[in-house]
């Protein structure tokens, strides 16, 4: 006799705060499954450093479809030292390995901005999910650390920085005091931090290239880039722990990223799901030598809400082996006024009074201000890319997304 089980799979209501305000997504209960290859596509970015420009423009257009598509994907052969990333890793594992109490010698309460460790639980990425299971270590942007001022006398002097970036000057390099203990660690932390900003440079110009934009469009908006990292620790299930493995007991909460684009490398124990256009959970599971890419609320805005800001999540992790990952957000520069690419002239926000620059926007999302749309370009609505879009018979992103409301 045969016995056929019948599943409902229902619908829910996700809510998060993002740089539009408060946004909401409808979200299919079905478990997470695998993303396919054109939900997540894996591209070989070994022609961005080409000198041809049909191969740039190759990989321009992968990632403009993947812009628009899931706004997630994997990138490979991206020009990141693998045994630099390894020992950023090794060293990340050793200090997340250390007693708690010296853990704390950089923790956040010690620095004035978003710099330092926070231990597990004291972070609620969503507030309608559980307090994240994770630690880690968030560092913010040193003109020192970034290679394009290898030349410059270190501390750099504040006379040889642009006078409009001063204010958004945030790193505390105090945070390597703290961890002076583990030799080795701020080598091989700067190594790797060095690398993520040097790809990302690299990467702003493939993505000028996939909106049809002069290559070097974004180059004076990224020089003192908001350009700051974490390493996260998801521990792992302790022996005989009975982890809560409902959809709700998270490891990171549901959110968008809010900078233009996220580089993230993680280990191979796996967590991060990612929601798709049908508002699915589908699982970024770990390839090796890649780096995950993920597209943020501010490219988002800039163009137009042609490309997508995707919500992800990292789930509760269940094997016993902690996870690592060494996520990278990178955007324009915090003084930058953002650009909308397909309406030059557009200002943003001047009609309805909001703030116009990146750093403004970060400002008002830590302070928990925000509850409505913080980046809005007045002619959205006739958008250039919008329009071409209609006109080609495509439906702008947004159309397609099961947004409930927000924008
Ligand atoms: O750890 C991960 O896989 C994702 C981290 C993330 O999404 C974030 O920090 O914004
Ligand atoms: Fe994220």
């Amino acid at each position: 006799m045969s016995v056929t089980t019948t599943t409902s799979v229902g619908r829910t209501i996700l809510t998060m705060d993002s740089a539009y305000g408060t946004i909401q997504r409808s979200v299919s209960t079905a478990p997470p499954r695998e993303a396919t290859r054109e939900e997540i596509p894996l591209i070989d970015v070994s022609g961005i450093y080409s000198e041809n420009i049909e191969d740039r423009k190759a990989v321009a257009t992968q990632f403009r479809d993947a812009a628009i598509n899931t706004g997630f994907f994997y990138i490979k052969n991206h020009g990141v030292d693998s045994e630099l990333i390894d020992n950023a890793y090794q060293n990340a594992l050793r200090f997340f390995h250390q007693p708690e109490e010296i853990k704390k010698r950089i923790s956040k309460d010690k620095f004035k901005f978003f710099n330092g460790y926070s231990a597990r639980y004291t972070t609620h990425g969503n507030k309608t999910e559980s307090t994240d299971r994770k630690e880690h270590i968030a560092f913010q942007y040193q003109p020192e650390l970034d290679p394009a001022y290898d030349s410059l006398p270190h501390p750099i002097p504040l006379s040889m920085i642009p006078e409009e970036m001063h204010p958004w000057l945030k790193g505390e390099p105090e945070i390597w005091e703290g961890v002076s203990n583990l030799p080795g660690f701020k080598e091989a932390w700067v190594a790797y931090y060095r690398s993520c900003l040097t790809l990302a440079r690299s990467m702003t110009r493939t993505f000028a290239l996939a909106l049809e934009l002069p290559e070097n469009y974004f180059d004076d908006i990224v020089t003192y880039p908001g350009a700051d990292a974490t390493i996260a620790y998801y521990p792992g299930a302790e022996p005989g722990e009975k982890v809560d493995l409902s959809p709700q007991n998270v490891g990171l909460g549901s959110h968008t990223d809010n900078t233009g684009f996220t580089l993230l490398w993680q280990d191979m124990v796996g967590g991060l799901l990612v929601l798709n256009r049908k508002g699915e959970w589908i699982k970024a599971s770990p390839i090796p030598d890649t780096f995950v890419v993920n597209i943020a609320d501010f490219f988002q805005r800039m163009t137009n809400d042609r490309w997508v800001s995707t919500v992800h999540k990292v789930e509760i992790n269940r094997s016993p082996e902690p996870r690592i990952s060494m996520p990278f957000f990178f955007g324009e520069n915090p003084s930058a006024f953002s650009r909308c690419p397909c309406c030059p002239n557009a200002v943003y926000n001047v009609v309805l009074g909001l703030p116009t620059d990146m750093g403004a926007l970060a400002r008002l999302q830590s302070q928990r201000y925000l509850r409505r749309p913080a980046i809005m370009c007045y002619s959205r609505r006739t958008c250039q890319i919008r329009t071409n879009l209609l006109r080609r018979g495509k439906t702008p992103i947004h159309d397609l997304v099961p947004l409930v409301s927000g924008i």
